[in-house]
């Protein structure tokens, strides 16, 4: 691949205004362009999508102050110490781009907590269980739990303009969406080095392994956006207020990469500290993933086998996290 260098090709921005009172009409033109820029980039920006700016702005507000805490305080809750991958994961901790160094970010997950006595925790489910939470921040959780919430449903409701945009019925995708895994990571880069090492970057060129993934990112951009139209990676600036949205994996499979699950990776060249917090909508894990008949023309053959969300979560942690 080139060098880390963009060229100026820009994402498709979608405007979402009053679109749970919108007729049917207005719902197939949505989703018309929401096709389109899936099928061209896999990525696009969505604005009127109705989050408070207020909620983004208090969860960013913790995030600063939870990576501001000494890392001893961190390092207490490591996601290492949890069975569900919930907590702090330090710096270097993963490496998405096979064969670079470690991606120069630290993170901390949360996803939804269910008891002991959930039926998905007793059955052992990838990532379904408790978080951890840092005992200096009392505020985080009531913010990322509201946070969450609302994102789930805004997915759901842009679930159903996919299955749309694929021709299909708007509650296609229903059961993938009941009880999801759905998990916000927060993220912190520190500026690029002076001197990286060869292919050091705040996070290596990787596909998302979900369904889809809403990206809050702050004033300082780095996001970059392969194009397989250009051939060369393109910027995803911050565009205030806005969602960076992208296709994960799980659509792709479905749709036999009709819509592109597309590589992205980060480069944080603006010389600040970096936050940002992507949203991961993962769907039900025991979801059967396969080519959706329709995406598949009489003359192709389904270039994935069937999978199930969990078989391919667990996968990809693995393949990322290595045995940590
Ligand atoms: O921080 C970003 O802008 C992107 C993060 C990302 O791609 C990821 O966590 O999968
Ligand atoms: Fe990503």
């Amino acid at each position: 691949m080139k060098s880390q260098n963009t060229t100026s090709t820009t994402l498709p921005i979608i405007n979402l205004s009053g679109y749970q009172q919108a007729s049917k009409n207005q719902k197939q033109e949505l989703s018309a362009k929401i096709g389109e820029a899936c099928r061209e980039f896999g990525f696009f920006y969505i604005t009127g999508h109705g989050i408070e700016e207020s909620l983004q702005t208090r969860l960013f507000s913790e995030s600063s102050k939870f990576f501001d805490l000494p890392s001893k305080n961190k390092l207490k809750i490591d996601k290492k110490f949890s069975k569900a991958n919930r907590g702090y994961e330090p710096l270097k901790d993963q490496t998405l781009e096979a064969g670079t160094p470690p991606d120069l970010k630290e993170g901390f997950y949360i996803g939804f907590d269910h008891s002991p006595e959930h039926p998905m925790v007793k059955a052992n489910k990838f990532n379904f269980g408790q978080n951890q939470w840092p005992t200096e921040l009392p505020n985080l959780k009531p913010v990322a739990i509201d946070y969450l919430k609302t994102m789930t449903s805004l997915c759901e409701e842009l679930m159903s303009l996919i299955a749309l945009s694929l021709n299909l019925p708007d509650d296609y995708f229903h059961d993938f969406c009941h009880d999801p895994l759905a998990t916000l990571r927060l993220l912190h880069y520190p500026p690029q080095p002076v001197n990286p090492e060869e292919n050091e970057k705040g996070c290596g060129a990787h596909t998302d392994f979900g369904g889809l993934t809403l990206l809050l990112q702050d004033e300082n951009g780095g996001l970059q956006v392969w194009s397989h139209k250009t051939d060369d990676w393109i910027d995803a600036p911050p565009i205030k207020g806005s969602y960076v949205v992208n296709i994960g994996d799980m659509i792709a499979r479905w749709t036999n990469d009709q819509y592109s699950s597309t590589l992205h990776r980060v480069i944080n060249k603006s010389g600040n500290e970096r936050y940002s917090i992507p949203f991961f909508f993962s769907g039900h894990l025991d979801h059967e993933v396969k080519c959706i008949p329709t995406c598949l023309p009489e003359n192709e053959q389904p270039k994935y086998p069937p999978t199930t969300v969990e078989k391919h979560m667990i996968e990809m942690y693995q393949k990322t996290y290595g045995d940590k």
